[in-house]
């Protein structure tokens, strides 16, 4: 599919030569791809939001994007997977960090939706590393206030559609029923992948189910295999505008131990990297990877699982960007 794609008029700046400049050397953008100030124009902008005051469990997410950086030098430029190399397809390039205030919550999340707006308004797409769960709602009213209600697909453990926490509306736990209560999610498309482990009740699962959600559990995964699990999603996705969030607890602990909530019987990151593969022609507009809490993690096995689903999820966007220039 790649000899059908028409190169983009200028060509993109990529990552630096790992094999001139050792891999492990130089500061840790994204894939070692060039800063936003260093293009003339971005078209995916992978973007930090340090923050994780809205945790319900162990803290230490707002350390996230910087390990993920870290663990993505080892990414290199052609993904067999998808037969594309991302980097050449459209400007992929680090925006740096959202700097957000950790003691109130409410001027966070308002300052994410303001920079993160400023971002999709330059024209990029936005693959955000968080950071903890609470930035999903900023993020998607940025993008619905762009797009208008957008199609959901979110890989978790948890539904995330909670109500309150402590009184608090704003948590890692509630960002998905604020979305929902403010019409900017396309109720007709809303889906959780990998869910599973206890609730506070049965009805956590009829709420949710009332919000529109589908729910495709871990086990559901497990028994009926990653193809089928694809189809059906693509099926109900159709090319309704498309935000993927991904909290990295999808994954078993044994492939994700660096996380503040951790749930038994969880996907293996081959099983989440194959589901994000099968991906391909949506139109994905922008998506958020969460909850990597570095100080949980060993050998970089969550960092390394999360810079390969932020790889996979930069080349859905790219080769949707090459789709999009090729049909003019
Ligand atoms: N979004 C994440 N990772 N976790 C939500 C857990 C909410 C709870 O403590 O019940
Ligand atoms: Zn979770
Ligand atoms: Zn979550």
């Amino acid at each position: 599919m790649n000899d059908r794609i028409t190169p983009p008029a200028e060509a993109p700046r990529g990552p630096v030569d790992s094999s001139r400049v050792p891999r492990y050397a130089g500061p840790a953008t994204f894939a070692r791809l060039p800063r936003v100030d260093e293009v003339a124009r971005t078209e995916v902008a992978v973007v930090g939001v340090p923050f994780d005051t809205g945790v319900s469990y162990r803290p230490g997410a707002r350390f996230g994007g910087n390990a993920i950086r870290e663990a993505s030098r080892l990414l290199r430029p052609y993904n067999p997977a998808q037969d594309a190399s991302p980097f050449a397809l459209a400007q992929v390039a680090d925006a740096g960090d959202i700097a957000v205030n950790p003691f109130d919550i409410d001027e966070a999340v308002e300052t994410v939706q303001h920079e993160a707006g400023r971002l999709l308004d330059s024209g990029a797409r936005l693959m955000t590393l968080g950071g903890d769960h609470t930035i999903a709602l900023p993020l998607l009213r940025a993008v619905a206030e762009r797009h208008g209600p957008v199609a959901l697909l979110h890989f978790d453990a948890h539904l995330d559609t909670w109500d309150t926490y402590f009184g608090a509306a704003y948590t890692h736990g509630t960002p998905f029923r604020r979305a929902v209560e403010e019409g900017i999610l396309d109720t007709s498309a809303l889906s959780h992948v990998g869910t599973r482990g206890p609730l506070y009740g049965k009805q956590d699962l009829t709420d949710d189910a009332k919000m529109g959600f589908g729910i495709v559990t871990a086990a559901d995964v497990m028994r009926r295999g990653t193809d089928e699990i694809t189809d059906q999603l693509r099926q109900r996705i159709g090319d309704r505008p498309l935000y993927v969030s991904v909290d990295i607890d999808v994954l078993d602990p044994a492939h994700a131990p660096g996380t503040g909530t951790p749930e038994a019987g969880g996907l293996t990151s081959r099983e989440l990297l194959e589901i994000l593969r099968g991906l391909a022609d949506c139109h994905l507009v922008s998506a958020d990877l969460v909850e990597v809490a570095p100080a949980y993690d060993h050998a970089e096995i969550t960092a390394v699982a999360a810079s390969h689903t932020a790889y996979e999820l930069t080349t859905l966007m790219t080769r949707r960007i090459a789709a999009e220039r090729d049909a003019g």
